[in-house]
């Protein structure tokens, strides 16, 4: 600025004496016969040159400003699995350029407190952290973990945004558990005719890629017997606005046909057995009861509850319409997933999740869409105010969704298929009575708890309302972690001082990107990298062994780690014992991989749980600004104890 500062002052007066032999100064000294007028637009136009100049000064001087509290903020990188649903583990890595490395020194001694005196290294004190680990690890739960206990009001205001996400959902889930059914009545039916099995368990190859064909396809498949049409209930009916119940007539009638043969207009294969919207053009089933137990009642609910599948539809297209125009909201479709557990099959309907694109502001969005409780659509020529709202239909259909989700004959089709739709991300089946109702608002949890996929990577900024340092201002990244986004994390690798790794333990659950490879697998051989990059070679590494809840799940139900572990033998099939095992593997790599020698620290998470994450995250935080603030580098045990305590404490408190 220092040239354009200099000669362009409307006070100056002639810019230059004669005798200057400055090419600039003369290039810029009025000419000799200047005209009054012609001054004066010079004039002006210097003044206006200046005020420019000035701004420019003023705003590099904020900028400065800027950058210098961005220096002093704690900044924290949330980089992970790109989807979270299976990982409870907060993955966040504390990251920040003055003392990130602390917070991740932080959460390494929360575990080694004992050790009598803590020596921080100086470096630490200029440095990043991160979040690493595969897709789904919870990246995005933690940073919502991190707002509640940090600024609570920012997190409870954005709540109805999450409402509509919690709702969504739900209706994922009972989309997947009605394709399960579906799939039950059309092998069912195969069977009785003879036909030969739908290409759904590929017994010889437990991990194989999924069945080329979709639920919904093999349904279109089968031919033969009775089809069956079932009334939408008058109780539905009566609950839902007249063009609603219109469209659920429709959509029914769209899927059925009293003759046989198919209404519905199909859309084009896509090669891959998923179709977006998908939805069955026909459906027929046999009038018996199947040998699985399902009667025409679970057949009358599925159809009752096949408008919500067209309500999901259709809010997603008017909540998210810019799917292939690069908008802040879209929705993905990952494939089917056919996964062998215990000799069964692992059933992943099509996954057609919602995703937000980083930076969109999808909140303010979503905002606009949902008014109190619902979204609201005026529709031409109607002057009732339709409300095409999951709300209402969910309230509509939530007697037909708890009695078909806790029908121990429903449950055995899903255990028997392998399906496990409470380890899938967003499920909220359990809650449905409470979901499903006109007056439902999201409890913290349910927003925590709440699915939404992350693109790309996404900067938050707030400022810490409660806790030891209220004011404060905090920077979170949250990235995409599927292998796709992973190699834009590698720009945040610059000046990386300490890494937090998650790696959930899903020793039986594949990829969704890439439904031939194994989780844990993936998360090891990501942690391999990690471990031997020279570029993080004097990182501090934290694995963070996550989604343990899942894991104790898991084994309870019998599923044996052996089976997709064989190195894993006759070990006993406890979590204590898995833990330790995966736990050695991580370890192992990092000792043999790690270019320098360095710590190996490492921690259990499920940060579903508020209230233990908000402990591991406030405790880490009191320390981080414990150490930015002392004069000293050294903490002795005695102050992590009290930084323990007062994590504990503020636990109780915040949250
Ligand atoms: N049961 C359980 N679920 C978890 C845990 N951590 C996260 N989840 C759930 O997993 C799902 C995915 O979590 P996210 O935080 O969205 O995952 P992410 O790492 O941000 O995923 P991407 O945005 O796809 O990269 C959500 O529905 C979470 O509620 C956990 O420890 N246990
Ligand atoms: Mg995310």
């Amino acid at each position: 600025m220092a040239l354009a500062a200099r000669p362009f002052h409307a006070n100056h007066a002639p810019f230059v004496d004669s005798g200057n032999d400055d090419p600039l100064a003369r290039a810029l000294q009025p000419p000799q016969d200047e005209s009054p007028d012609q001054r004066e637009m010079r004039e002006q136009m210097q003044r206006e040159a200046s005020r420019i100049s000035s701004e420019i000064d003023e705003d590099i001087q904020e900028s400065r400003k800027a950058f210098e509290r961005r220096k002093r903020a704690i900044k924290i990188l949330l980089l992970g699995e790109l989807h979270v649903s299976r990982c409870r583990l907060p993955r966040a890595a504390f990251v920040s350029r003055s003392f990130v490395p602390s917070d991740v020194h932080a959460v390494g001694m929360l575990q080694h407190w004992n050790t009598e005196i803590i020596k921080i290294p100086p470096s630490v004190y200029s440095s990043f952290s991160t979040f690493l680990g595969q897709a789904e690890s919870g990246k995005s739960t933690t940073l919502k973990n991190f707002q509640l206990a940090f600024s609570p009001l920012h997190f409870r205001s954005e709540k109805l945004a999450w409402k509509t996400i919690v709702q969504l959902n739900l209706i994922r889930s009972i989309k997947h558990l009605l394709e399960v059914l579906q799939l039950e009545w059309t092998e069912q039916q195969q069977q009785q005719q003879n036909l030969p099995h739908p290409p759904t368990r590929p017994s010889s190859r437990p991990s194989s890629p999924p069945s080329a064909l979709s639920p919904s396809s093999q349904l279109a498949a089968a031919s033969g017997s009775t089809v069956a049409q079932m009334p939408m209930s008058a109780k539905a009916r009566g609950k839902m606005p007249a063009h609603l119940a219109l469209k659920m007539e429709m959509s029914m009638n769209n899927s059925l046909n009293v003759n046989g043969s198919s209404t519905g207009s199909r859309p084009p294969s896509n090669g891959t057995g998923t179709q977006p919207n998908q939805r069955a053009t026909t459906i027929r089933f046999s009038t018996a009861t199947s040998g699985s137990g399902l009667t025409d009642n679970h057949r009358r609910i599925r159809m009752r509850l096949l408008p919500l599948l067209a309500i999901e539809e259709e809010l997603t297209k008017k909540l998210f319409p810019a799917s292939a125009s690069g908008g802040a909201l879209e929705t993905s479709e990952l494939g089917v997933s056919v996964v062998s557990v215990s000799g069964e099959v692992v059933l992943r309907p099509p996954i057609r999740e919602v995703c937000v694109r980083a930076g969109s502001g999808w909140k303010g969005l979503l905002s606009q869409f949902t008014g109190d409780n619902n979204v609201k659509t005026k529709r031409p020529g109607n002057n009732n105010e339709g409300i095409d709202n999951p709300t209402t239909v969910l309230a509509a259909c939530k007697d037909d969704i708890v009695t078909l989700w806790e029908d121990p004959i429903v449950r055995g089709v899903l255990r028997k298929r392998g399906v496990r739709l409470m380890d899938m991300p967003g499920f909220f089946l359990n809650d449905a009575a409470r979901i499903a109702s006109l007056t439902y608002d999201p409890t913290d949890d349910d927003i925590v708890r709440a699915r939404l996929r992350t693109l790309g990577v996404e900067e938050h900024r707030f400022t810490m309302e409660s806790g030891a340092y209220p004011g404060s201002e905090w920077y979170i990244y949250d990235v995409g972690g599927s292998r796709m986004v992973r190699p834009h994390w590698i720009p945040y690798f610059d000046d990386v001082q300490a890494i937090i790794f998650l790696a959930p333990l899903a020793f039986n659950l594949m990829l969704e990107e890439d439904p031939k490879v194994n989780r844990l697998e993936d998360s090891i051989s990501l942690w391999r990298e990690i471990c031997s990059n020279q570029l993080l070679s004097k990182t501090t590494l934290i694995l963070f062994l996550n989604k343990m809840d899942i894991l104790q799940a898991t084994l309870a139900a019998g599923i044996r780690v052996q089976k997709y572990v064989p190195s894993y033998g006759d070990q006993p099939n406890d979590v204590t014992h898995v833990v330790k095992y995966f736990r050695d593997k991580f370890r192992g790599y990092h000792k043999r991989l790690s270019p320098k020698t360095r710590p190996f620290y490492w921690h259990e998470t499920s940060v579903i749980d508020t209230h233990a994450t908000a402990v591991i995250l406030v405790g880490g935080m009191f320390l981080l600004f414990h150490l930015n603030n002392s004069a000293t580098h050294i903490l002795s045990a005695t102050s992590v104890r009290e930084g323990i305590l007062r994590a504990h404490l503020q636990s109780v408190n915040v949250i």
